[in-house]
């Protein structure tokens, strides 16, 4: 069986093909800067006799207008020339697709009828900048495989573990009950990825974990076991961690002095709060990579957006021990997390009240896989654990069709 995932985004679409039940990824992909002038398109075949090599790359640039004119390249790279890895779209047997918000209605991963897809319509209000890009990678995928089963894996379905009193907001309870304004959290996939990984390699089934996602958006969960216990994104995904361009946590006094006194639009303030603020806002760059530059460069604005982006990981550390009643390790996972040694040196700073003390020859090290970057005398693991949301839903697909 071959399993394809895409995930897309508002102007990209990340793809993986897998072979299965081998769990073998057979090319992967990303097109970015859809409907601009120049499209890219980066595509990867793996070595199928040894998927652990690098695989071979190649890109393209053109002009993509929309979801379905960057979807048709993409079958074509698939079953066309020297990259061919299927002879026709009908070899495509299952589509898997990232959906982040399922409301409350899909707490599983599910096949996509059309009343899912009116569902997935419905949540657009609530998740605007994800939900209508996904919908639209359905519809397209629809179109071009149309022998394949299409299967949603939802953000928010780990988390709907959580308990009430952690997911409501002190709110008029009408305003849960008839409008659904709860947590919902997010990167579900992932945490339910990584706390997997982890109380497997700690051969504790209830491990108490907390996973820290940090990527372009940022969250954590507090997980026991396989259970999430609370999350730091919410109704939508901007609260919580300080992330690339997004602000996170905020008293919301600071939204109602912008829409009054300050005469900000309600689309101001989206745009401020989901696309200028967060490590763009403070340091003036959104790409980790930029921010440690400036701040090995000098500069303090940069070194007050890595003091602020760890202080608020930490202060969540604090919180979910807590939530726990105490901790057997901690996860970090996606783009900063897996590469960034300073964040990690920076977040468990002084945390020995935890039991995570870092070894900091360790944190340095580059070796691919699962890491343990803690001290033997620590008492709490501290763990870097490579996260694939792209195989974790294949996976959701295949449990769900067997
Ligand atoms: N070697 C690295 N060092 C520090 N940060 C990195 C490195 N590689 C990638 N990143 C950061 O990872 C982030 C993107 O993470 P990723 O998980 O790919 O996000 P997303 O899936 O949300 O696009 C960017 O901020 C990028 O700077
Ligand atoms: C939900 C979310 O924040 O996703 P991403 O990090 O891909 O933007
Ligand atoms: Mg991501």
């Amino acid at each position: 069986m071959n399993i394809f995932v895409v995930n897309s985004g508002s102007s990209s679409i990340k793809y993986q093909l897998f072979r299965w039940p081998a769990e073998q990824p057979v090319c992967s992909g990303l097109v970015e800067r859809i409907g601009q002038q120049q499209a890219t398109i980066t595509h990867k075949v793996f070595d199928p006799t040894n998927p652990t090599t690098a695989p071979a790359e190649q890109h393209l640039t053109l002009a993509l207008p929309d979801h379905e004119a960057g979807l048709r390249e993409v079958v074509g790279l698939l079953t066309a020339g020297e990259t061919a890895v299927i002879q026709n779209p009908a070899d495509i047997h299952v589509i898997g697709h990232r959906v982040v918000h399922g409301g409350e209605e899909f707490a599983a991963t599910t096949l996509i009828t059309p009343a899912v897809k009116a569902e997935i319509k419905r949540l657009f209000a609530l998740a605007p900048l994800h939900n209508p890009a996904n919908y639209l990678g359905i519809e397209v995928a629809e179109q071009l495989f149309p022998q394949a089963r299409q299967v949603a894996v939802f953000d928010t379905a780990f988390h709907q573990t959580l308990p009430e009193y952690a997911f409501r907001y002190a709110l008029p309870e009408a305003l849960y009950t008839e409008q659904r304004i709860r947590k919902y959290g997010f990167h579900g996939t992932s945490h339910q990825y990584v706390a997997r990984q982890a109380a497997t390699h700690l051969g504790l089934p209830e491990a108490r974990l907390i996973t820290i996602h940090l990527g372009n958006g940022c969250s954590m969960a507090a997980v026991r076991g396989s259970r999430a216990l609370d999350t730091t994104m919410g109704f939508g995904p901007l609260a919580g961690l300080v992330m690339g361009t997004r602000s996170g946590d905020l008293d919301p006094s600071v939204l109602l002095h912008l829409l009054g006194p300050l005469g900000y639009s309600v689309e101001q303030v989206s745009t401020l709060l989901n696309k200028e603020s967060g490590m763009l806002g403070l340091s003036g760059f959104s790409d980790m990579r930029d921010v440690t530059k400036a701040l090995n460069a000098g500069d303090t604005r940069a070194a007050l957006a890595y003091d602020l982006y760890a202080y608020r990981i930490r202060q969540y550390i604090g919180a979910y021990a807590a939530v726990l009643n105490g901790l057997d390790a901690i996860v970090f996972t996606a783009g900063v997390g897996e590469n960034d040694a300073l964040v990690r040196s920076r977040v468990c700073q002084d945390m020995g009240f935890f039991g995570l003390e870092l070894d900091e020859a360790q944190n340095q090290l580059r070796t691919p896989g699962l890491r343990d970057i803690s001290t033997a005398s620590s008492r709490a693991r501290i763990l870097v654990i490579p996260t694939n949301e792209e195989l974790e839903i294949a996976r959701q697909c295949a449990q769900l069709l067997n």
